[in-house]
């Protein structure tokens, strides 16, 4: 039988803002194990971002998402694994529907559990792609412009 090409997959991540803070989850998984990362998964067929964001979020969280607004987009492979991926992830911003809510860990194999950092004392290790992304110059870009 003819083995299937990898393909590129699209990610939707989220950064989750209240007030100066973003929500962070220390990932269990084989792309990114044990760093500090946004919530998000895989698009799926149909789906426009701002809906997988939304279902990301409260698959992975529990939260109800806000508003959310397009950030950035960043073509990603991941050589350095077994099995070889490559990404297209888009960034949006959201807010939460209701600011109030708490963040729950309904996929402990997935993730250690989710948080709120400031910006200016985010944990480390950041998932490659936010470092690589400008580490601090991300904050900065998203505090430049103004909430949702
Ligand atoms: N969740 C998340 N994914 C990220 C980040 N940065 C980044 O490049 N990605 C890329 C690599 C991930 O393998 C890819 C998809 O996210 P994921 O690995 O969390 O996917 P998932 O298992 O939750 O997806 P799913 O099967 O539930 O749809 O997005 C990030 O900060 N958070
Ligand atoms: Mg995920």
């Amino acid at each position: 039988m003819e083995e299937t090409q990898p393909v590129p997959r699209v990610g939707v991540v989220l950064f989750v803002l209240k007030g100066k803070s973003v929500l962070l989850g220390r990932r269990r998984a084989s792309i990114g194990e044990s760093t500090f990362a946004l919530p998000g998964g895989h698009l799926e067929f149909g789906e426009s971002f701002e809906e997988c964001g939304a279902r990301e979020l409260m698959e992975e969280t529990g939260l109800v998402m806000g508003k959310a607004d397009f950030l950035t987009v960043t073509n990603k492979v991941f050589l350095d694994k077994s099995k070889p991926c490559h990404y297209v992830i888009i960034f949006l911003r959201a807010v939460l529907a209701d600011p109030n809510q708490v963040p729950q860990n309904p996929e402990p194999d997935k993730c250690d559990g989710w948080d709120w950092y400031d910006w200016d004392n985010l944990p480390q290790p950041l998932f490659s792609t936010l470092d690589e992304m400008g580490g601090l110059a991300v904050p900065f870009n998203l505090t430049k412009r103004s909430e949702p």
